[in-house]
């Protein structure tokens, strides 16, 4: 792997299920020329390592025991990355209903988010470009809680639930909504994502539409820029 000369500037934002972490941050990186890590697709992608190997996602210990054979990649460009686990492309496999419907299980594993959060903190410092945007639950707090930007995006849980509810056609608003809320509870055990810790921005996007949150975003970021001559 190459190693940047610079440290990118690192930008961590978190929040609950279809509060716009990716799609957001996706876009805003984007537009500053910055890389982005999505942090839930590597714990989705152990859930679809954990399922294909058929072991009881209940038992702590035959979880650990399939961290050393995780073979896990995943890009950082925001125009499209891909997600690997050895050499199965997971990339649409990981966003599967059934899926979600287990990834808490694997992702309150102490094991597992130390090994993860190894891996979030190398990818971060390889990033090639001049900074990188990192989305998750436990960024702001615990995998980058000295990032010069941190944001707490947030909407209303009947506008998170039904944004989530309009991408899975075919899917029942009702049920989509009521996993999204079990999720979040589950998730909730393990970190906080729903306030914002000390020196976090809370972005709330229920009364905005999606450009106005890139906006929203992105005048974070540059407010918590170093300013230059
Ligand atoms: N401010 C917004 N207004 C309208 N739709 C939004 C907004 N932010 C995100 N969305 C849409 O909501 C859906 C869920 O967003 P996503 O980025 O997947 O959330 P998360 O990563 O937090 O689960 C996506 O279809 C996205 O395009
Ligand atoms: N930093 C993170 C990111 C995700 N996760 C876990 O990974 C799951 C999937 O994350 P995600 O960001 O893809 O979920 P969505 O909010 O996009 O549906 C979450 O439900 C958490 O269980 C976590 O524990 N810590």
């Amino acid at each position: 792997m190459t190693h940047p000369l610079e440290i990118p500037f690192v930008v961590a934002i978190d929040g609950p299920a279809g509060s716009g972490k990716s799609s957001v941050s996706k876009a805003a990186a984007a537009r500053l020329g910055y890389g982005f890590l999505d942090t839930g697709a590597a714990y989705r992608a152990f859930a679809w390592h954990a399922v294909a190997s058929g072991i009881e996602l209940d038992d702590e210990a035959s979880v650990v025991s399939l961290l050393d054979g995780f073979e896990y990649r995943i890009g950082t460009d925001p125009a499209g990355y891909a997600v690997h686990v050895g050499d199965v492309d997971v990339t649409d496999a990981i966003r599967e209903p059934s899926i979600s419907a287990v990834v808490s299980k694997v992702a309150r594993v102490p094991e597992v988010r130390t090994r993860l959060i190894e891996f979030f903190r190398a990818s971060m410092a390889d990033e090639p470009r001049p900074g990188i945007i990192v989305e998750g639950r436990d960024i702001t707090t615990v995998v980058a809680p000295d990032a010069p930007a941190r944001i707490l995006l947030t909407a209303s849980e009947e506008v998170r639930m039904s944004r989530r509810a309009a991408e899975l056609t075919g899917e029942d608003a009702a049920e989509t909504g009521a996993r999204l809320q079990a999720r979040d509870r589950a998730d909730s055990k393990v970190v906080d994502f729903m306030t914002a810790a000390d020196g976090v921005v809370t972005v709330d996007s229920t009364d905005l539409d999606f450009g106005e949150t890139v906006d929203a975003v992105i005048a974070v970021i540059t407010d918590s820029q170093p300013v230059t001559d």
